[in-house]
């Protein structure tokens, strides 16, 4: 008998702790569901797993003890079917791994949903930091695409060098990118804005219901990036562009927008986007050599 889990079989081999470390870990879920607060490594009672005799849970385990009772039942048909018998702990123990990194990416979101929530704290002008609420969205204003796009627009236009001009032409096609590609993503992942967020953000796709990753993120990184190697600015300017992109990003959880891994996702992506543009860097005379061939 099996003290843990309280069912009848002579576990050895590695399908059988497969199926033991399987079912302590959805048992593990399930408790903690039902019940926040409590150990996730508590011992279940036989009245409970009665009851839970019909559950997801139960079912998995019945499958995967499946083979052990198919080879304790039978030693005929083990040693005919040798090979395979063989293999099948082996494939037990590959599927171990997902379940561990399911409860490893279960934790961290779990842990990242109770930060999001704690650090949301200008959601809405009657939360506990409401008041810097109206700060917030003009940072927020600060990393939105539409400014960005006019601001780069205009320098481009403004600008007396072809040097200067290539480089808002680059900064112009980064920024495109960067909203082709986060759309993408967050039309893949597809994950929900915070429950506690006020949808009263200006100017957005229809995709932006969605909020991996933050595209303000994403936009603060690349573009910090972007102005930090291609503008001479003063060591103090420096700073300010690193403090602003923290910022933008800070903003989006304090405002309830996002959660922090969307942000943390959103600067990583927003660096990559960066190398990208650089390694696509298109010079004035390629474009002009390009719109040559195409006009
Ligand atoms: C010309 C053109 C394609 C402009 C698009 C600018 C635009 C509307 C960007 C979307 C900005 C936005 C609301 C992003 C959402 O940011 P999250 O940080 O909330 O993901």
């Amino acid at each position: 008998m099996c003290p843990a889990l309280g069912w009848n079989s002579e576990m050895t081999s590695c399908a059988d702790r497969a199926a033991v470390q399987r079912a302590t870990a959805g048992h593990a879920f399930s408790q903690s569901k039902n019940n926040a607060g409590r150990s996730l490594n508590r011992t279940p009672s036989p009245h409970l797993l009665q009851r839970q005799g019909s559950d997801p849970t139960s079912a998995r385990l019945r499958a995967s003890e499946s083979p052990t009772r198919r080879r304790g039942s039978s030693s005929a048909s083990a040693s005919a079917t040798g090979p395979q018998q063989q293999q099948l702990p082996e494939e037990d123990c590959m599927r171990l791994n997902p379940s561990f990194a399911g409860i490893a990416l279960r934790s961290l979101l779990a842990i990242d949903l109770w930060m999001s929530k704690r650090l949301g704290v200008c959601a809405e002008e009657d939360s506990s930091w409401g008041s810097v609420r109206p700060l917030m969205k003009i940072i927020e204003i600060s990393g939105h695409g539409i400014p960005w796009i006019a601001v780069t627009l205009y320098c481009m236009w403004k600008s007396d060098s072809a040097a200067g001009q290539e480089i808002m032409l680059n900064l112009l096609l980064a920024l495109l990118l960067d909203v082709v590609l986060v759309g993408i993503v967050k039309a893949l992942v597809r994950r929900r804005r915070p429950s506690h967020n006020r949808m009263d953000m200006f100017a957005s796709f229809s995709v932006d219901r969605y909020s991996f990753p933050s595209g303000h993120a994403t936009r603060a990184a690349m573009g910090a990036r972007f102005l930090l190697t291609h503008l001479v600015l003063a060591a103090p300017v420096r700073v300010l562009v690193l403090l602003w992109a923290v910022l933008v990003g800070l903003s989006r959880v304090m405002l309830g927008r996002h959660n922090v891994t969307d942000v943390a996702f959103g600067f990583l992506m927003g660096y990559f986007q960066y190398s990208l543009v650089e390694a696509l860097w298109v010079s004035t005379a390629g474009l002009q050599k390009l719109l040559g061939v195409l006009g």
